[in-house]
């Protein structure tokens, strides 16, 4: 397995969110996490990509705990929360640049893969709630990275854009890269796993 999941439990306040998770996940899979409003889906997603300890458990990245080294976990994953953290003021390409220059990759084509493109100059402030979140997806675009952590990525997009994220989830999967993705809406990730919380 390249990503596990091991007997994870979560506390918030007193309460546990979850407890004896396990999965496990080889290189290519698509892991869909679904169930009520508050079932932990997001907080699941959080220790995942490391943001978060569990209160039992661990989470492996071939065979390593990742708690042991945090950054090398950040490095190798892409994390895409509810919120979709954009510079108001730049423009839509700008905002791209910037994240462009921390992790590489070219602004043009990650544009494009969203159609994006003819926003490019556009303040970021001025884009609607799923041309915003289109921008969010776009990062994915910008890089390769092995894991791919997803937080509704499809609220708010009209059906073409819905159309869109599919080709990018299967090269990203064709090219050994893993998703997990909290839902309340189809997605475009055939033979994904669910994993009900
Ligand atoms: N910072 C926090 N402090 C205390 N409790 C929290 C905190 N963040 C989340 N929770 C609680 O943890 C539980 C799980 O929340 P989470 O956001 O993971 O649910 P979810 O399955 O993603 O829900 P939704 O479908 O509404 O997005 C909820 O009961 C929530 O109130």
């Amino acid at each position: 397995m390249v990503l596990e999941a091991r007997d994870l439990a979560c506390l918030r306040g007193e309460r546990a969110v979850f407890a004896g998770l396990s999965f496990g996940l080889p290189a290519g899979a698509a892991l869909l996490l679904t169930g009520a409003n508050g079932a932990g889906k997001s907080t699941l997603l959080r220790i995942l990509a490391g943001l978060l300890p569990p209160a039992e458990g661990a989470v492996l990245w071939r065979g390593e705990d990742v708690g042991a080294e945090p950054s090398a976990h950040a490095a190798r994953l892409r994390y895409v929360s509810h919120q979709d953290a954009l510079k108001p003021a730049l423009t839509v390409a700008e905002n791209l640049a910037l994240f462009a220059r921390l992790w590489g990759g070219a602004v043009m084509p990650a544009l494009e893969a969203l159609a994006l493109a003819p926003l490019a100059d556009l303040p970021a402030r001025v884009l609607s709630a799923g041309q915003r979140r289109r921008l969010a997806l776009a990062r994915l675009v910008l890089a390769p990275v092995p894991l791919w952590l997803l937080d509704e990525p499809t609220t708010g997009l009209d059906a073409a854009s819905v159309e869109r994220l599919g080709p990018i989830l299967a090269d990203h999967r064709a090219r050994g890269g893993i998703v997990v993705a909290a839902t309340h809406l189809p997605l475009p990730l055939p033979d994904a796993r669910e994993l009900r919380l």
